[in-house]
């Protein structure tokens, strides 16, 4: 099996409201990718799809092989799953919780749990619902990197997190899938952290696929650039060259997959001047937001 994850041609409805628009994409064995997109452009009910907690209205999702909403208890068990910082048996202490998980996953490295939740700084009688919302994140994170899953899936880990476990958990992730050999597939609105921790990713838009590729292939194949703004640019509208067209006070901004020469001979065709033409750098934020626009 060389995709962990297959979706074709997958729909879903909430009631009348088709939320996932035949969205059909693939996660290869290792490394970390992002599933990225706005709020409400499905994410979350894609993961839910994924893990069989929904059954898609149309089309095929497989998960280590199998179909999603009938994933047998044994492939579960290869999944790690952090659904938004959300845990059960908040009623059990830290260290309870622990001892309860271990007897479910064969695989338990209990030095894993201890190494996240030692940071914590709470003793372990604590129970989780005396927790802060990032303090339970922690917690959550703990339990699933001690399961040492094949396919790890974690929605809105940075959820409730500060910048300083931020900041550790994207080094320890990093190590900790290359290590474990784990699949990761994680969403997260602070895009940023994403640069540095994501060997692909995927963006969907309104429910449907806007882009797939490695994070280098992005940076490489995405660019930006600027020109004096007027009559003729403020005419101008996304096609196949232009992916996006803004206008500051004095400035069109343009940017596209195609390379420099080939954006710019577009518009010299429809007769732009293009003065004061000049690249414009971009970060991963910078990069995201012309990719899916900003409101
Ligand atoms: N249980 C539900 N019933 C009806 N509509 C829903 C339900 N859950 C989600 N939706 C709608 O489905 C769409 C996709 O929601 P989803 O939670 O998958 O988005 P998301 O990409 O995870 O968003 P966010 O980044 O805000 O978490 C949204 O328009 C949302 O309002």
């Amino acid at each position: 099996m060389t995709h962990l994850i297959e979706c074709r041609q997958l729909t879903h409805s909430y009631g009348e409201k088709q939320v996932i628009d035949h969205l059909s994409f693939q996660i290869p064995k290792g490394g970390i990718h992002g599933l990225l997109g706005k709020n409400g452009a499905g994410k979350t009910t894609t993961i839910n799809i994924l893990m069989g907690f929904l059954e898609p209205s149309g089309g095929q999702c497989t998960v280590l092989g199998e179909p999603s909403h009938r994933l047998r208890p044994a492939t579960r068990q290869r999944i790690g799953l952090l659904h938004e910082g959300f845990t059960q048996y908040d009623f059990m202490s830290i260290a309870e919780l622990e001892r309860f998980y271990r007897h479910f996953y064969p695989g338990w490295r209990p030095e894993l749990f201890h190494d996240l939740t030692r940071r914590l700084k709470v003793p372990p009688t604590r129970r989780i619902s005396r927790l802060s919302c990032g303090q339970r994140s922690q917690v959550c994170l703990g339990l699933i990197m001690a399961q040492v899953p094949e396919l790890m899936i974690l929605d809105d880990y940075s959820m409730g997190l500060d910048a300083g476990y931020r900041r550790l958990l994207l080094d320890y992730l990093q190590d900790y899938a290359r290590e474990y050999q784990t699949t990761v597939l994680l969403t997260s609105h602070i895009v940023q952290d994403l640069e540095r921790l994501m060997d692909g990713m995927l963006v969907i838009q309104e429910g449907r696929l806007l882009y797939q590729a490695s994070r280098g292939a992005f940076f490489q194949g995405f660019g930006q650039w600027r020109f004096q703004r007027c009559t003729q640019s403020d005419a101008l509208e996304p096609d196949a060259v232009l992916h996006a067209v803004e206008h500051s006070s004095q400035h069109t901004l343009v940017c596209s997959f195609q390379p420099p020469e080939a954006v710019r001979q577009h518009l010299l065709a429809r007769g732009l001047s293009l003065q004061g033409w000049q690249d414009v750098p971009m970060n991963f934020e910078d990069a995201f937001l012309s990719l899916t626009g900003k409101y």
